[in-house]
């Protein structure tokens, strides 16, 4: 690998598989600092990698300083409140395009606080968690409340399904959800979840691990079911969901 000068950053081309990442969070900030942190920190990981320490070019022990860029995009559910504002202004810093999907019932600034980036109104709910789905490569969920298990456990059902086979990771900060991975360990053991299904769900308790773990993700589940898509009924009409890519 070439080295640049000693202490310069080198933009270097994305290293990510992933064009777009949906984050699902808290639309509160949660009561530790960590949890804040892990949400500015996780946008800054989709944005690019940590300094990387290089080889020079003749092989000498020199620590060179190059930013990799993974330049991953943002999809998220709009606003700027708690770890939802977070995470997209950190992505918005860096320079990444923030893509926030918000139900227009939700979009009076009082509610959501001001979206950085584009803002794409959606009918409903429904049609958030869809559009989010079909816009990402990947999805994350850091801490948060019924919202974040809501959107987090959709995504681990449509993998689950076949309806999509993108790759769901967990931050799981400080421990947070460790209650949630045991109690999905008892669903298995008392045979409500498959052991194969286990596999969809990938925690991690740092960003940079978990990015790292879902770039190497590879879909396990049947791959001689029929592929499911998602039809909807919504007043009358079956809007058909296209996620899958
Ligand atoms: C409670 C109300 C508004 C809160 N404002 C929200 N704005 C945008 N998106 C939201 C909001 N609340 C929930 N969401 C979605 O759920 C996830 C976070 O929910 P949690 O319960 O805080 O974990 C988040 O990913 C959003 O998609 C109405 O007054």
């Amino acid at each position: 690998m070439e080295a640049e000068a000693e202490g310069v950053m080198a933009k270097r081309p994305s290293t990510s598989r992933f064009r777009r990442v949906c984050v699902f969070c808290g639309s509160s900030p949660g009561k530790k600092a960590s949890y804040q942190f892990a949400a500015t920190q996780l946008g800054h990981e989709l944005v690019h990698l940590p300094d990387t320490v290089l080889i020079d070019s003749s092989s000498q022990l020199k620590i060179l300083r190059a930013e990799v860029q993974r330049s991953i995009d943002l999809v998220y559910g709009g606003g700027s409140i708690g770890l939802m504002g977070l995470v997209s202004q950190a992505v918005h810093d860096g320079g990444r395009h923030v893509l926030g999907v918000i139900p227009r019932t939700l979009m009076p600034r009082e509610i959501t606080g001001e979206t950085v980036g584009e803002v794409r109104p959606v009918s409903g709910m429904h049609q958030r968690k869809a559009e989010m789905a079909r816009q990402a490569d990947a999805f994350i969920a850091l801490p948060g409340g019924y919202g974040t298990l809501e959107e987090l456990l959709e995504a681990i059902t449509w993998a689950q399904l076949g309806i999509h086979d993108k790759p769901v990771g967990l931050l799981n900060v400080d421990g947070y959800y460790n209650s949630l991975l045991s109690f999905i360990d008892k669903a298995v053991d008392e045979g409500f979840i498959a052991p194969a299904a286990r596999h969809i769900i990938i925690s991690a308790q740092t960003a940079h691990e978990l990015l790292s773990k879902l770039e190497e993700y590879v879909p396990t589940h049947d791959g001689g079911a029929p592929k499911l898509s998602w039809e909807m009924e919504q007043l009358g009409h079956s809007p058909k969901l296209d996620i899958a890519r």
